[in-house]
């Protein structure tokens, strides 16, 4: 079998990316935050404390002929930038793009933190890294790509994001008419649980290409792209008045600035990001400052090739028994 879902930026400045999940029977559908980046299938629900549900979709397991308690199993996740919800698990039927889960592991919150109460516009995570990720006690409940992968034509999905509009994500199949050129792979290291690759390189702006490795996580869960200190003080370098601010925590520029390009390498393949996907946002808005879509990783200790980098692509998530990314321009 192979689906196919279409992914929507959640606000203009691409923040996060969405996908409509049934979850239940009748069919509850939530719009849920396809993450790369951790392995939790969790969703606002009827349990959620009153109080931190602001506007979201909810699903109610009560409400679901299908849907049963796990006995004793809870969850805790806790997220890069110091989000966390926690919960109990239920199994129901869970479709996304036309593809069935039978008994999936539904991850229901009764608490979420302020972060994700007031973003109305996610209803819950739907975790694509690998299990190691997945914070389920008293043991880890498998994702919904664990759950399908048997029944796909291909073990793979594909992530196809876009900047202010529609994308795709597609699940079994590589759908060639969605790139150009070729697919150029590299070996995913899946200690500890991300989609974790090697770049072979980096380029700004007109400038030579420098050949070096970069490590670093194919990330859909997170937003922007973050790098080592020398590489994104190279790229500021280049726009006249940037300046790395303790303010705003992170390299600021003038919004009237023009950005240079950013390549990064896979394998003997060049993926160009475009300057002004590097023009992330106002840093409040309607300020005339903005702030960078690339920005410093030694906070955070990963390097991640979040949406900015990967809006820029056609990525492969080859999830078979050698995992592997496949890359191409678009
Ligand atoms: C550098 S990990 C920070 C990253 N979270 C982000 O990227 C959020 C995403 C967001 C959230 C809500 C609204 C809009 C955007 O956005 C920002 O942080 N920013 C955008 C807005 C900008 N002003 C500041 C920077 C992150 O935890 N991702 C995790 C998934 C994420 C959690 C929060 C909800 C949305 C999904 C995940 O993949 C990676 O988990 C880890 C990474 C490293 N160790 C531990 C966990």
């Amino acid at each position: 079998t192979s689906g196919s879902v279409a992914t929507s930026p959640i606000d203009s400045s691409d923040d996060a990316y969405s996908i409509p999940v049934s979850i239940g029977t009748p069919a509850q559908v939530l719009n849920l935050d396809l993450d790369t980046g951790s392995s939790d299938l969790w969703v606002f629900s009827s349990l959620t404390t009153a109080s931190e549900v602001n506007g979201q979709n909810i699903y109610t397991p009560s409400k679901s002929s299908t849907s049963k308690l796990v006995s004793g199993a809870t969850w805790k996740v806790k997220y890069g930038d110091e989000s966390t919800s926690s919960g109990v698990v239920y199994t129901d039927k869970v479709t996304v793009g036309g593809i069935t889960a039978s008994s999936q592991a539904v991850e229901v919150a009764k608490t979420v933190s302020a972060s994700f109460t007031s973003n109305s516009d996610i209803d819950g995570l739907i975790g694509m890294g690998f299990d190691s990720l997945n914070s389920a006690k008293p043991s880890a409940v498998p994702t919904f790509f664990d759950n399908i992968i048997g029944n796909l034509d291909s073990p793979v999905f594909t992530a196809d994001l876009k900047h202010n509009k529609a994308g795709s994500y597609d699940f079994g199949v590589i759908d060639s008419s969605k790139y150009t050129g070729s697919l150029t792979y590299v070996a995913v290291d899946t200690d500890p649980g991300y989609w974790k690759f090697t770049s072979s390189g980096y380029g700004i702006g007109s400038a030579a290409f420098k050949s070096t490795s970069v490590v670093g996580i194919a990330d859909t869960g997170t937003t922007l792209l973050y790098l080592d200190t020398a590489i994104v003080k190279a790229y500021y370098a280049t726009v006249s008045g940037a300046s790395n601010s303790a303010t705003y925590g992170g390299w600021v520029f003038k919004c009237s600035a023009t950005l240079p390009n950013f390549v990064f390498g896979v394998g003997s393949a060049k993926i160009t990001i475009p300057g002004s996907y590097i023009n992330y946002s106002p840093v409040t808005t309607g300020s005339s400052t903005c702030f960078g879509g690339l920005q410093d990783s030694t906070d955070i200790g990963i390097n991640i090739f979040g949406d900015v980098a990967l809006k820029a692509a056609f990525v492969v998530f080859d999830g078979s028994d050698t995992p592997r990314l496949g890359w191409a321009s678009k």
